[in-house]
C-alpha cells in the first residue's frame, strides 16, 4: 500500500457565541479587534406549524418529516470555482460504487450529486475569467457532468444551486428556522478565508493569517449579518451523536466531531452584506444567504421531480432523510455540526450516516482546486479508461485515509489486478475451452463443482466483499474479489488442464468440468466487482454468452454459485482488458515501470500461455 497517512488537516471555523446575556465578545489576534455585537431583539419566535402529512410523508420519534425509504446517497456538491479534478472525482467514484453495489442489493437508490454555485468564491473566480457568474457556472458545471460521463457515473440527480427549484427550498427553509426563533442580527468583525468561504479561528492560522488549507491569507471583515443559532443545540447534537455513533464515520472522525461540540458551539453567521451572487434573504434584499446554508440544502432541493411544485414537503416525501453524505474530511463541520442544527431548527430528520472520507494529497497537501497542485481525472480516462481509474482510487485508497497518487504504482497496480489476474485467468479460461470444447460448457457448474474446495473459497469471499460494500470498506470489498481471481489462478495452474485435455478420456472429461470451475468463478467476479469496474464486468459478462441487458439486469444474488449451465456457448476469447505498456511521460513526474521488467513478465505469461496452448 503506498497511500501516505498523514496529519489531518483541520478546517477550522469561526464560531460566535451566542449567550444572550453577552452583548460584545473580544477575539482580537495580531491587533485585530473581533468585536461582535448582538442586536437584543430576535425576529421571531412562533413556531411553524408544517407537521402535515402528504401522501409519502410520515413523522419520526421526535415528531420530524421524513419521507420515502429510498437509499439517498449524496457526494458534496462541488464549488464552481475551478473545473473538477481527482478529489472532486473520487468522492464520486466511491459513491457511484455505493450506489451500483445498492442498486445490485435490490435497493430504490437516489444517487444525487451537483454543484454549488452562489457565494463569493465563484463570483471572484467568475470575474477572473472575464465572464459573469451564471455564463461561469454554466461552463464549469458542464465540464463536472462531462467528466462523470467520462468516469461513467451514474447519478440519479444533479443538483445545481442555482436552479430556481433550488432557491425556492432554501427560502422556505430560511423562513421555517426564523419562525422557530433561531435567526437573529447581529454585527461580527473577523478573519475570512473565501477559498474555504468561512470564517476562521485566529488560533488556527499559520503565519500571516494564512489559510491552513489554502495558504492564502485571510482577510478582515466586518459585517452586520443575520445568525443561526447553533448554541441551542449544543445539547441536541450531544445527545444525537452518544445514541447514535454510527452517524460519523469513520470513528475517529467521530471523535473530532464530538470533541468540536464539546468545546462549544457558538453561534454562525448565515448572509453576507457585501455580496450579491447568492440567494437573497426573505424580506431583506440586501443581504444573500451564505452560501453554506444555501448549498446544504441542495441535498433536499435535488429530491424535487422535475415537474412537482418545489415545496419542502414535496422535497422531503421524495426521499429524506437521506442514507449517507459522502464527503472529505474539510467539510467534516459543515454536515456533523451544522447541517445537523439547521434540520433540528427546521424540525426534518438527520441524515442516517456522514462518512468523511481522507483526501487525496501531492506532495503531502490536500489536492485542490484553489492551490492548484491537482490531477486530471479527464487525463487520467484518455490514458487509462474508467474502469483502470475507479478501481485504482478506490482500492488502493484505504477509505477514511489519505493516499498518495502515483503513475508507476497505478500502472504497476492495474496490470496486475485487472490484466493479470483476472483478465488473463478469463483469456486463458476461455481459450481451452475454444480449443477443446469449442467453446460449449459440458455440465452445469452446480454439478462441476460437487465436493470441490475452490467453490467454498468462492462463496467465503463473495459473503466477504457484500459485507465490505455495506461498510463502505471499498478497498477491503475490491481486495476480497480479487482473492476470487487469485483462487482462480490457483486453481487452473495446480489442476493444469492443459495437460489433463493431451491425457484424454477420463482426464479430459475433469479438465473440462475445471474450466466451467474457473468460468463461474469468473461469472461471479463479473457481478461482485462491478460496483467498481463496470465495464470491465460487462465485457466479461458478454463473453460468457450473456447479453448486455442481461448485465443490466443483474442483481447481487446472482453472485451466488450456479449460474453457468451445461450447453451454454461462450463467446471467442479477446482480451477483456488491456494491459498498459506505457512509456509516456506520466503525469505526476514520477517514472512509469521500466520495460525490462515488464518484459520478464510478458515473457513468463507468455510461456505459461505456450504451455496451455
Ligand atoms: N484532495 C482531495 N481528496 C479527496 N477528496 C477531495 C479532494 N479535493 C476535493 N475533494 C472532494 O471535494 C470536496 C470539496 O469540494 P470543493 O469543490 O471545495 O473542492 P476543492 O478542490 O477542495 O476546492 P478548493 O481547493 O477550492 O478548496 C471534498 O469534501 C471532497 O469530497
Ligand atoms: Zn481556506
Amino acid at each position: 500500500m503506498s497511500c501516505r497517512i498523514q496529519n489531518s488537516i483541520q478546517n477550522s471555523l469561526w464560531f460566535l457565541t451566542s449567550s444572550s446575556s453577552s452583548s460584545s465578545y473580544s477575539l482580537a489576534k495580531n491587533g485585530v479587534n473581533n468585536r461582535i455585537r448582538y442586536f437584543p431583539k430576535r425576529l421571531s419566535t412562533s413556531k411553524p406549524s408544517l407537521y402535515c402529512t402528504t401522501r409519502s410523508t410520515t413523522t419520526d420519534s421526535q415528531n420530524n418529516l421524513i419521507g420515502s425509504d429510498s437509499f439517498v446517497l449524496t457526494t458534496p456538491l462541488y464549488y464552481v470555482n475551478a473545473p473538477p479534478h481527482m478529489g472532486s472525482a473520487y468522492t464520486t467514484i466511491a459513491a457511484d460504487a455505493i450506489a451500483r453495489f445498492q442498486r445490485l442489493m435490490g435497493k430504490k437508490v437516489i444517487f444525487v450529486t451537483g454543484t454549488d454555485e452562489h457565494g463569493e468564491k465563484i463570483a471572484n473566480a467568475a470575474a477572473d475569467q472575464g465572464s459573469n457568474p451564471k455564463t461561469h457556472c454554466d461552463t464549469i458545471s458542464q465540464a463536472y457532468k462531462a467528466l462523470w460521463g467520462n468516469l461513467d457515473i451514474a447519478y440519479d440527480k444533479f443538483i445545481r444551486t442555482t436552479d430556481v427549484k433550488h432557491e425556492k427550498i432554501v427560502k422556505e427553509f430560511y423562513s421555517r428556522v426564523l419562525a422557530n426563533g433561531d435567526i437573529y442580527k447581529a454585527d461580527y468583525e473577523g478573519l475570512y478565508c473565501v477559498n474555504c468561504e468561512e470564517y476562521k479561528d485566529a488560533d488556527d492560522l499559520l503565519e500571516n493569517d494564512c489559510c491552513p488549507v489554502h495558504l492564502k491569507p485571510c482577510m478582515a471583515r466586518k459585517e452586520e449579518n443575520y445568525f443561526f443559532a447553533l448554541s441551542k443545540y449544543q445539547k441536541q447534537l450531544e445527545d444525537t451523536l452518544a445514541k447514535n455513533p454510527d452517524f460519523v464515520k469513520p470513528s475517529s472522525r467521530l471523535n473530532e466531531v464530538q470533541g468540536w461540540i464539546k468545546s462549544g458551539l457558538k453561534d454562525f453567521s448565515i448572509s453576507r452584506s457585501s455580496m450579491d451572487w447568492g440567494i437573497a434573504v426573505p424580506n431583506d434584499p440586501k443581504q444573500t444567504i451564505y452560501v453554506w446554508f444555501d448549498a446544504l440544502l441542495g441535498y433536499v432541493s435535488s429530491l424535487l421531480e422535475d415537474d412537482g411544485n418545489p415545496s419542502l414537503q414535496n422535497a422531503i416525501s421524495a426521499g429524506w432523510p437521506a442514507s449517507v453524505h459522502l464527503i472529505g474530511k474539510d467539510i467534516l463541520r459543515f454536515h456533523a455540526v451544522y447541517w445537523p442544527a439547521m434540520l433540528m431548527s427546521a424540525g426534518f430528520s438527520l441524515p442516517k450516516m456522514v462518512f468523511g472520507h481522507g483526501f487525496l494529497t501531492k506532495d503531502g497537501m490536500k489536492m485542490g482546486k484553489s492551490l492548484g497542485n491537482t490531477i486530471e481525472p479527464n487525463e487520467l480516462v484518455l490514458k487509462f479508461g474508467p474502469d483502470a481509474v475507479r478501481y485504482f482510487f478506490l482500492r488502493e485508497v484505504e477509505f477514511g485515509s489519505d493516499g498518495d497518487y502515483s503513475e508507476e504504482r497505478f500502472i504497476n497496480i492495474i496490470n496486475a489486478h485487472l490484466a493479470n489476474t483476472i483478465g488473463n485467468l478469463l483469456n486463458r479460461t476461455l481459450g481451452l475451452l475454444k480449443k477443446n470444447c469449442e467453446s460449449i460448457l459440458v455440465v452445469d457448474s452446480t454439478v462441476a463443482a460437487k465436493g470441490i474446495e475452490f467453490k467454498e473459497t468462492v462463496e467465503k469471499l463473495v459473503k466477504k466483499a457484500s459485507v465490505q460494500y455495506e461498510k463502505l470498506a471499498l478497498s477491503s470489498a475490491c481486495d476480497a474479489v480479487l482473492e476470487i481471481g487469485n483462487a482462480g489462478n490457483v486453481y487452473i495452474n495446480e489442476r493444469a488442464p492443459w495437460s489433463l485435455f493431451k491425457e484424454g478420456g477420463a482426464a479430459s472429461e475433469a479438465a473440462a468440468k475445471d474450466l466451467v470451475i474457473v468460468l463461474e468463478a469468473m461469472r461471479i467476479i463479473a457481478v461482485a466487482l462491478s460496483p467498481v469496474t463496470p465495464r470491465l464486468c460487462e465485457k466479461i459478462y458478454t463473453q460468457l454468452g450473456y447479453t448486455e441487458d442481461e448485465f443490466k439486469a443483474l442483481t447481487w444474488t446472482e453472485t451466488k454459485w450456479g449460474g453457468l449451465k451445461g450447453g451454454q456457448v461462450m463467446a471467442p476469447p479477446e482480451p477483456v482488458f488491456a494491459r498498459i505498456e506505457t512509456q509516456l511521460p506520466t503525469l505526476d513526474g514520477t517514472e512509469a515501470p521500466k520495460k525490462t521488467k515488464q518484459k520478464k513478465k510478458d515473457k513468463k505469461l507468455q510461456s505459461q500461455n505456450m504451455v496451455e496452448a
